[in-house]
């Protein structure tokens, strides 16, 4: 399978018509080179830290992302996950990611189940998610997270239980947390024998620097591919037999105990 991670510079100088434009360009631009699933960020339109336009911003499930997604899902033959968006779903707001398949069909939803308290306004403006989300794709069980959710190894290993074999995770992952991000994408992968995928943002948004370093984990927990600090389309190649081998071979996940 040939994944593309967009790390999207997000930065508060712009409005989102600018992020959408580069984002199509970018999608264009893997037009013919094959690739089966694309990856794009947390809020990446309107920006984690843009918490004012959060309201302006919200749309509903099927509204402008999906819309404007799906024919890109078309036409390059692949499935997206969307990364994530405000969602307007009555008088409540979430943080949510959605995966289209190749034909531009929406597969799963995720809505953010840990909301970012800790010098953001996420958990006051947003309600959490109640549900983790494992989506059969062609390429497998796929279990979606987002961001601060990393610090939960509780979620991933739930998504595990349910038949997961790889995690899609978007991000707006700060800078200042960098060695977190990369030891938390490492473990997840690692304890749950699953490749990690996790597109972050990159540029400053609300005084905030995203980390870049988007990257590919195996289920070993090596990094297969890792983008640096700037806006960048990384494509990488995954055997995802690799999953199915490792947990044969080294068989931890058997050895689980229920603790509750
Ligand atoms: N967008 C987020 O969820 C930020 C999480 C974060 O910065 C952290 O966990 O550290």
């Amino acid at each position: 399978m040939r994944a593309a991670l967009i790390q999207l510079r997000v930065s508060s100088g712009e409005v989102p018509a600018q992020r959408w434009m580069r984002v199509e360009r970018m999608l264009s631009q893997l037009m013919g080179q094959c690739v089966d699933l694309i990856l794009l960020p947390e809020l990446w339109s309107v920006g984690f830290s843009n918490f004012a336009q959060y309201r302006e911003a919200a749309e509903p499930l099927h509204g402008t992302t999906l819309l404007r997604l799906a024919p890109w899902a078309r036409k390059l033959e692949a499935h997206i996950m969307t990364g994530s968006f405000v969602e307007r779903c009555g008088s409540q707001y979430y943080n949510t990611s959605a995966l289209l398949d190749s034909r531009g069909i929406l597969t799963g939803t995720y809505r953010k189940i840990h909301l970012f308290g800790y010098d953001s306004q996420e958990r006051q403006l947003l309600t959490a998610g109640s549900q983790t989300s494992e989506v059969l794709t062609s390429y497998g069980v796929a279990g979606m997270a987002t961001c601060y959710d990393l610090r939960f190894p509780e979620q991933f290993r739930r998504m595990v239980s349910r038949s997961a074999e790889m995690f899609l995770v978007c991000a707006a992952w700060p800078k200042a947390r960098a060695e977190d991000w990369e030891l938390l994408c490492r473990a997840r992968a690692l304890e749950n024998q699953s490749f990690l995928l996790a597109c972050n943002t990159c540029g400053t948004c609300g005084g905030v620097e995203g980390g870049g370093h988007s990257m590919i984990v195996s289920p070993e927990g090596k990094i297969l591919a890792q983008a640096g600090e700037t806006e960048q389309v990384l494509v990488a190649d995954i055997d995802l037999s690799e999953t199915a081998n490792f947990r044969a071979r080294f068989p931890a996940l058997r050895d689980r105990v229920c603790m509750s």
